[in-house]
């Protein structure tokens, strides 16, 4: 019996199409697993993967092409080797890089029949939904949080597109609250992960997104204090190594900044003071609890024994840098260390000062395990989901290759009722926004010679005389504006003097007050041009829309409770928001309709425990 029996049976004419497609997968890990299997056993003809990640130990529960053995080793490259043996009619083509790298240019995303996600952070599905839109191509983005999972269908000018929805930003602390007031667990985690660890074994805490320096005008004398403790413990790092460093970092932390916040009176008339610690007597209560404790991640340990896992971490952490950097190159950055939930040596770091100072300030001390989910912003991932919303993106991309956009859904999975039920929910895709900064654009390509254009190329000869822009527009590019009406310094620089190069995005961004035109995008390609002719040329027709005049957006709620307006300008731009925030936004709402479509018999998903059968109805 042939292989592609039950797919030609299940799929009939489609069936042929979908031998003869090229698609791509961005992402290999625990919903891309799922998925490469799917397309590979569907019978696609002809598939790219695209990871920049290798394989780690925390992997192997639920990405299940990765074996022990391939643990270090590239994603996408061990994904073709497994799923290729499932199929060996298909075609697996495996980069091991970053979606945004140049050579996965607008021509290369032209190339593919549908683009699937399987990503996991907002920066990457934003870059791919708009490498999507510019080369009109559908996108099937998907994603899970837990039992959560989301798919949605994604095409130019039919739907929604990724950035038509506001997404949440990630949660960030106020300095003040990290650094002197702390009074939650999570505060001494932030604290260990992103102040402690990065001043003493990385660069600076101010790169951490972590910290929220919004509030800072109001605080200034106790930031300046602040400064002053970080710039001492600047000067501690110069003993790293020593059989002292331990000490030293202790008495510092834990001792005098802790004495010092004490003696601001003020500060604790509200809260419980916080209460400094003793290196001689901790190392006394400690000589018992030896360092194996760090391997008993489920039970809260001592004060003495998160002693001991600093001291241990601490001293373990130091002879790597040393050894990085007796190791580095001359003239190369110098080596840091980063957190990373899975490097034992800075997980047991952070959960031992985040317990210390919990102690501290009175505040409940967490094993190791809780300050690992905690530190790494982690929701289990459940293979489960995983597995189903690949099936369910697979079954939008046949709607896709049917050109029958028409019936694609976005469909909710969820928990349903108790443990073993579980649901579906899809929806329609709603209509791309009017005033959506991404989709609702002009768009088009522009040659440019960067060896001569500069930006008044663009802006007067271009923009203003060709194609007619009057004073007020701004250019801007992923790193800023280059140029406004009050900005003109950039004028007489060459496009790479500005960062731009072959398939780099300008976004031209029209604040004219009557009738404005919609955002015009520029997908820049790079090409030497005649001598005698212009720098900047444009090879097709453009036509720019007008925006929609405003009407006021009703108000609408976000994750953490506050009201925004629609109107109002959008907060954008946050690296790892994802889509799990959305999810969380859309969860009450899931399961509330959820109940209302069982009763109507919408589309369901429902594990039968009578025979362990599960039904999937998408339409
Ligand atoms: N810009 C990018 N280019 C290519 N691949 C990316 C990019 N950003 C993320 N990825 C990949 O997307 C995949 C997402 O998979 P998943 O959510 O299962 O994460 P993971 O890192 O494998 O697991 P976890 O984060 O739960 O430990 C990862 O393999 C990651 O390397
Ligand atoms: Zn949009």
């Amino acid at each position: 019996m042939g292989r592609d029996r039950y797919p030609k049976q299940s799929l009939g004419s489609l069936y042929r199409q979908i031998k003869d497609s090229r698609v791509l997968m961005v992402g290999a890990g625990g919903i891309g697993c799922e998925l490469l299997k799917n397309l590979v056993l569907t019978g696609f003809g002809e598939i790219h993967i695209v990871d920049l990640d290798t394989i780690d130990l925390s992997n192997l529960n639920r990405q299940f092409l990765f074996r022990h053995e391939h643990i270090k080793k590239s994603k996408a490259l061990v994904a073709k080797e497994s799923a290729g043996r499932f199929n060996p009619n298909v075609k697996i083509e495996a980069h091991h890089a970053n979606i945004k790298d140049p050579q996965f240019n607008v021509d290369y995303f032209k190339s593919f029949a549908v683009v699937f996600n399987a990503l996991d952070n907002l920066e990457a599905r934003r870059h791919v939904n708009k490498m999507c839109l510019a080369a009109n191509v559908a996108l099937v983005e998907s994603g899970t949080t837990g039992f959560n999972g989301q798919v949605s269908v994604i095409k130019k000018g039919k739907t929604e597109c990724y950035d038509c929805t506001h997404k949440e930003t990630p949660k960030s602390f106020p300095v003040c609250t990290i650094r002197s007031t702390p009074s939650q667990p999570i505060h001494c985690i932030v604290w260990g992960k992103s102040y402690l660890l990065t001043e003493i074994f990385g660069t600076s805490e101010d790169d951490s997104p972590e910290l929220d320096h919004s509030e800072d005008s109001e605080n200034l004398k106790e930031l300046e204090k602040l400064r002053q403790e970080s710039q001492a413990l600047k000067v501690i790092r110069g003993s790293m190594g020593s059989e002292d460093f331990p000490r030293l970092v202790f008495n510092k932390v834990f001792k005098e900044d802790i004495e010092r916040l004490r003696s601001m009176e003020e500060m604790w008339k509200t809260r419980k003071a916080p209460q400094a610690l003793d290196y001689d007597k901790l190392s006394q209560e400690a000589l018992g609890s030896g360092t194996a404790i760090a391997q008993q991640d489920q039970v809260t340990w001592t004060l003495a024994e998160n002693f001991s896992v600093f001291v241990d971490s601490i001293r373990r952490l130091s002879s790597r840098l040393e050894d990085l950097r007796a190791s580095s190159v001359t003239g190369n950055a110098p080596p840091i260390l980063s957190f990373d939930k899975d490097d034992v040596d800075t997980l047991d770091f952070v959960a031992a000062t985040a317990n210390l100072r919990s102690y501290i300030f009175g505040i409940e001390m967490k094993s190791k395990f809780d300050i690992k989910q905690m530190a790494g912003n982690i929701i289990p991932a459940i293979a489960t989901t995983n597995a189903m919303t690949a099936g369910l993106a697979v079954l939008q991309g046949f709607k896709i290759m049917r050109d029958e956009l028409d019936k694609a859904k976005t469909v909710f999975l969820n928990p349903g009722k108790g443990l073993t039920e579980r649901a579906t929910l899809p929806e329609p895709p709603r209509p791309p926004k009017p005033d959506c900064p991404v989709c609702s654009v002009a768009q088009t390509r522009l040659i440019v010679d960067t060896s001569r254009a500069t930006l008044n190329d663009l802006v007067e000869d271009f923009l203003k005389l060709e194609l007619g822009y009057g004073d007020e527009f701004s250019v801007n590019s992923e790193a800023g504006t280059l140029y406004d009406p009050e900005l003109d310094d950039n004028l007489s620089k060459k496009f790479p003097e500005l960062g731009v190069n072959g398939d780099s995005f300008l976004t031209i961004i029209d604040e004219e007050d009557e009738n404005p035109r919609v955002n015009l995008v520029l997908a820049i390609s790079e090409l030497p041009l005649p001598k005698d002719s212009k720098p900047i040329h444009l090879p097709e027709k453009l036509s720019i829309a007008r925006k929609p005049k405003q009407t006021p957006a009703p108000s609408e709620t976000n994750v953490n409770g506050a009201v925004t307006n629609g109107a109002v300008k959008r907060k954008r731009d946050a690296d790892e928001a994802e889509l799990e925030d959305e999810l969380i936004r859309k969860r009450g709402k899931v399961a509330e309709e959820s109940s209302k479509a069982i009763q109507n018999g919408d589309a369901i998903v429902l594990d039968d425990s009578a025979d362990g059968a599960i039904v999937i109805d998408d339409d």
